[in-house]
Protein backbone atom coordinates (compact mmCIF):
# COMPACT_ATOMS: atom_id res chain seq x y z
CA UNK A 1 0.00 0.00 0.00
CA UNK A 2 2.53 2.35 0.66
CA UNK A 3 4.61 2.15 -2.31
CA UNK A 4 1.45 3.11 -4.70
CA UNK A 5 0.03 5.91 -2.49
CA UNK A 6 1.55 8.59 -4.96
CA UNK A 7 1.23 6.76 -8.29
CA UNK A 8 -2.51 6.16 -6.63
CA UNK A 9 -2.97 9.62 -6.21
CA UNK A 10 -2.04 10.94 -8.94
CA UNK A 11 -3.89 7.84 -11.05
CA UNK A 12 -6.93 8.59 -9.78
CA UNK A 13 -6.75 12.62 -10.01
CA UNK A 14 -6.18 11.79 -13.85
CA UNK A 15 -9.34 9.75 -15.31
CA UNK A 16 -11.36 11.79 -17.28
CA UNK A 17 -14.84 12.02 -16.99
CA UNK A 18 -14.54 11.63 -13.23
CA UNK A 19 -16.37 7.90 -13.05
CA UNK A 20 -19.34 7.03 -11.18
CA UNK A 21 -19.74 4.61 -8.64
CA UNK A 22 -15.54 4.26 -8.81
CA UNK A 23 -14.83 3.68 -4.80
CA UNK A 24 -11.40 3.25 -3.44
CA UNK A 25 -9.86 1.21 -0.76
CA UNK A 26 -6.59 -0.32 0.23
CA UNK A 27 -5.05 -3.42 0.81
CA UNK A 28 -1.66 -3.82 2.67
CA UNK A 29 0.61 -5.95 1.38
CA UNK A 30 3.99 -7.03 2.45
CA UNK A 31 7.07 -8.79 1.34
CA UNK A 32 9.74 -6.86 1.83
CA UNK A 33 11.65 -6.86 5.15
CA UNK A 34 14.94 -4.21 5.16
CA UNK A 35 16.64 -5.83 2.09
CA UNK A 36 15.93 -6.40 -1.62
CA UNK A 37 14.47 -9.06 -1.94
CA UNK A 38 10.95 -10.33 -1.09
CA UNK A 39 11.08 -13.11 1.32
CA UNK A 40 7.88 -15.01 -0.40
CA UNK A 41 5.59 -14.64 2.85
CA UNK A 42 3.18 -11.80 1.90
CA UNK A 43 1.17 -10.81 4.37
CA UNK A 44 -2.28 -9.13 4.15
CA UNK A 45 -3.74 -6.64 6.59
CA UNK A 46 -7.12 -5.06 4.94
CA UNK A 47 -10.43 -4.04 6.81
CA UNK A 48 -11.76 -4.45 3.54
CA UNK A 49 -15.59 -5.64 4.06
CA UNK A 50 -16.31 -8.73 1.24
CA UNK A 51 -19.67 -7.27 1.07
CA UNK A 52 -17.95 -3.96 -0.60
CA UNK A 53 -16.05 -6.15 -3.38
CA UNK A 54 -18.59 -8.91 -3.74
CA UNK A 55 -19.65 -8.92 -7.58
CA UNK A 56 -17.69 -5.96 -8.41
CA UNK A 57 -14.63 -5.23 -10.97
CA UNK A 58 -11.91 -4.48 -9.36
CA UNK A 59 -8.75 -2.58 -10.50
CA UNK A 60 -5.52 -3.16 -8.39
CA UNK A 61 -3.36 -0.71 -8.26
CA UNK A 62 0.36 -1.15 -7.61
CA UNK A 63 3.78 0.44 -8.01
CA UNK A 64 5.36 -2.45 -9.37
CA UNK A 65 5.13 -5.90 -10.09
CA UNK A 66 8.47 -8.13 -9.59
CA UNK A 67 7.87 -11.70 -8.85
CA UNK A 68 4.45 -11.12 -8.67
CA UNK A 69 3.96 -12.74 -4.98
CA UNK A 70 2.34 -9.84 -3.62
CA UNK A 71 -0.36 -8.80 -6.94
CA UNK A 72 -0.87 -12.78 -6.80
CA UNK A 73 -1.98 -13.06 -3.10
CA UNK A 74 -4.00 -9.75 -3.28
CA UNK A 75 -5.78 -10.84 -6.94
CA UNK A 76 -6.68 -14.15 -4.77
CA UNK A 77 -7.84 -12.64 -1.83
CA UNK A 78 -9.62 -10.12 -3.96
CA UNK A 79 -11.36 -13.29 -6.06
CA UNK A 80 -11.62 -15.99 -3.66
CA UNK A 81 -12.72 -14.87 -0.35
CA UNK A 82 -14.33 -11.44 -1.64
CA UNK A 83 -15.99 -13.06 -4.18
CA UNK A 84 -15.04 -10.05 -7.06
CA UNK A 85 -16.44 -10.17 -10.33
CA UNK A 86 -13.09 -9.97 -11.91
CA UNK A 87 -9.43 -8.30 -10.79
CA UNK A 88 -6.98 -6.30 -13.06
CA UNK A 89 -4.02 -4.22 -12.43
CA UNK A 90 -2.72 -1.47 -13.43
CA UNK A 91 1.05 -0.93 -12.12
CA UNK A 92 3.35 2.14 -13.02
CA UNK A 93 6.66 -0.72 -13.19
CA UNK A 94 6.50 -3.95 -14.62
CA UNK A 95 9.90 -5.70 -14.10
CA UNK A 96 8.96 -8.57 -15.57
CA UNK A 97 12.46 -10.25 -15.59
CA UNK A 98 12.18 -11.36 -12.19
CA UNK A 99 8.71 -13.10 -12.03
CA UNK A 100 8.29 -16.30 -9.86
CA UNK A 101 4.73 -16.81 -10.61
CA UNK A 102 3.34 -16.21 -14.40
CA UNK A 103 1.31 -12.83 -14.02
CA UNK A 104 0.85 -10.31 -16.79
CA UNK A 105 -0.69 -7.00 -15.79
CA UNK A 106 -3.46 -5.61 -17.98
CA UNK A 107 -1.98 -1.94 -17.85
CA UNK A 108 1.41 -1.15 -17.69
CA UNK A 109 3.30 1.93 -17.44
CA UNK A 110 6.94 1.46 -17.83
CA UNK A 111 8.87 -2.07 -18.52
CA UNK A 112 11.35 -1.91 -15.32
CA UNK A 113 14.74 -3.04 -16.21
CA UNK A 114 16.28 -5.12 -12.79
CA UNK A 115 17.77 -2.09 -11.03
CA UNK A 116 16.74 -1.80 -7.48
CA UNK A 117 14.55 1.23 -7.88
CA UNK A 118 13.47 3.67 -5.26
CA UNK A 119 11.76 6.79 -5.06
CA UNK A 120 7.88 7.96 -5.61
CA UNK A 121 6.85 5.53 -3.50
CA UNK A 122 9.43 3.04 -3.55
CA UNK A 123 11.81 2.03 -0.54
CA UNK A 124 14.91 0.44 0.45
CA UNK A 125 13.73 -0.32 4.10
CA UNK A 126 11.46 2.42 4.03
CA UNK A 127 13.66 5.04 3.08
CA UNK A 128 13.17 7.30 -0.04
CA UNK A 129 9.94 7.01 -0.91
CA UNK A 130 9.30 10.92 -0.87
CA UNK A 131 11.88 11.32 -3.85
CA UNK A 132 9.77 12.80 -6.94
CA UNK A 133 10.98 10.54 -9.22
CA UNK A 134 12.57 7.11 -9.58
CA UNK A 135 16.15 6.53 -9.53
CA UNK A 136 18.40 3.17 -9.39
CA UNK A 137 19.76 2.82 -6.13
CA UNK A 138 23.28 2.23 -5.87
CA UNK A 139 25.19 -1.18 -5.11
CA UNK A 140 27.05 0.67 -2.10
CA UNK A 141 23.88 1.52 -0.49
CA UNK A 142 23.40 -2.10 0.31
CA UNK A 143 26.40 -3.61 0.22
CA UNK A 144 26.51 -3.60 3.67
CA UNK A 145 23.78 -5.88 3.80
CA UNK A 146 25.73 -8.86 1.73
CA UNK A 147 23.37 -8.31 -1.08
CA UNK A 148 24.99 -8.59 -4.54
CA UNK A 149 23.88 -5.97 -6.63
CA UNK A 150 20.81 -6.19 -9.45
CA UNK A 151 22.05 -6.39 -13.14
CA UNK A 152 20.34 -5.94 -16.40
CA UNK A 153 20.38 -9.17 -17.64
CA UNK A 154 18.97 -10.22 -14.15
CA UNK A 155 22.35 -12.32 -13.15
CA UNK A 156 22.74 -10.94 -9.62
CA UNK A 157 26.00 -9.82 -11.14
CA UNK A 158 27.08 -6.00 -11.56
CA UNK A 159 28.43 -4.75 -14.85
CA UNK A 160 30.07 -1.90 -13.64
CA UNK A 161 31.58 -2.84 -9.75
O1 LIG B 1 6.00 -8.54 -7.15
P1 LIG B 1 6.60 -8.60 -5.79
O2 LIG B 1 7.96 -9.26 -5.77
O3 LIG B 1 5.69 -9.20 -4.78
O4 LIG B 1 6.94 -7.11 -5.35
C1 LIG B 1 6.08 -6.01 -5.55
C2 LIG B 1 5.58 -5.47 -4.24
O5 LIG B 1 6.69 -5.06 -3.43
C3 LIG B 1 6.48 -3.75 -2.95
O6 LIG B 1 5.77 -3.78 -1.76
P2 LIG B 1 6.46 -4.02 -0.35
O7 LIG B 1 6.22 -5.45 0.05
O8 LIG B 1 7.89 -3.57 -0.36
O9 LIG B 1 5.59 -3.07 0.59
P3 LIG B 1 5.37 -1.47 0.50
O10 LIG B 1 4.24 -1.22 -0.46
O11 LIG B 1 5.03 -1.10 1.89
O12 LIG B 1 6.66 -0.84 0.03
C4 LIG B 1 5.60 -3.11 -4.02
O13 LIG B 1 4.84 -2.06 -3.47
C5 LIG B 1 4.72 -4.25 -4.49
O14 LIG B 1 3.54 -4.34 -3.73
Amino acid sequence: MKGCVLFFADLVRAIEPVPRGLTMDFIRASSYGSGTESTGDVKLKTDLKKEKVAGRHVILIEDIVDTALTITTVARHLTEECGAASVATATLLDKHERRLLAYRPEYVGFVCPNEFVIGYGLDFDEEYRSLPYIGVLKPECYAHLGIAAASPDGSGESGDE
